[in-house]
């Protein structure tokens, strides 16, 4: 029940992920009212959550487990409630355990005006870092059913 991609949270981002050209993905966040900041505008960590999330997608398509280890954000521009980020994300390069990602938001639109930039550094880890460290039997039962779990990521398709 992941707060920036997950259906079930009522006030969580339910940011849509998909493929794009490359190593590379695009999504949108509609800014709700529930993900206020200063009156009328966005909380900036929910902007870097967003950043984290779309960045963090990248793995899946990479196919190499990965947590954060370091985001960096530019607020470029105030993002007011009712507005859409569009996301760019893509992979920059990888050196051993290293993944190097960088991102860019648009504003209402793919050629929106840019309203924040990204870059972030993952690592990565073996699946038994989620059992050790989070809630074992529900990694164990993403393990046992990798196919359900596909599904849930549209751009492993990558039509
Ligand atoms: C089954 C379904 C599951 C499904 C799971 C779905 C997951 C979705 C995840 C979404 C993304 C998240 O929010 S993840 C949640 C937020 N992040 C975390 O909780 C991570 C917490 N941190 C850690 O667990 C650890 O610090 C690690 C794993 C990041 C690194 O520890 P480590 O494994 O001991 O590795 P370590 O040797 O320290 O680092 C490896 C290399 O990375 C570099 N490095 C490490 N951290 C940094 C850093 N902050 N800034 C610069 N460089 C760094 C090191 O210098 C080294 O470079 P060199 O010497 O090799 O050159």
């Amino acid at each position: 029940m992941c707060f920036a991609c997950g259906d079930e949270q009522a006030n969580g981002l339910h940011l849509r992920v998909f493929a794009a050209e490359g190593v590379a993905v695009t999504a949108q966040f509609e800014v709700a009212a529930a993900h206020q900041g200063a009156p009328g505008l966005i909380h900036g960590g929910l902007l870097t959550l967003a950043f984290d999330e779309v960045m963090g997608s990248l793995q899946w398509m990479m196919r190499i487990p990965a947590v954060t280890g370091r985001l960096e954000t530019d607020f470029l521009r105030p993002i007011p409630l009712g507005r859409t980020v569009h996301f760019a994300a893509r992979c920059r390069g990888v050196h051993g355990r290293k993944l190097y990602h960088c991102a860019e938001g648009r504003l209402d639109g793919p050629d929106g005006e840019p309203v924040a930039r990204a870059s972030a550094l993952f690592v990565e880890v073996r699946l038994d870092h989620f059992a050790k460290h989070g809630r074992a039997e529900e990694v164990q039962a993403v393990l046992d059913n990798p196919g359900d779990h596909r599904t849930l990521r549209a751009f492993e398709v990558n039509p």
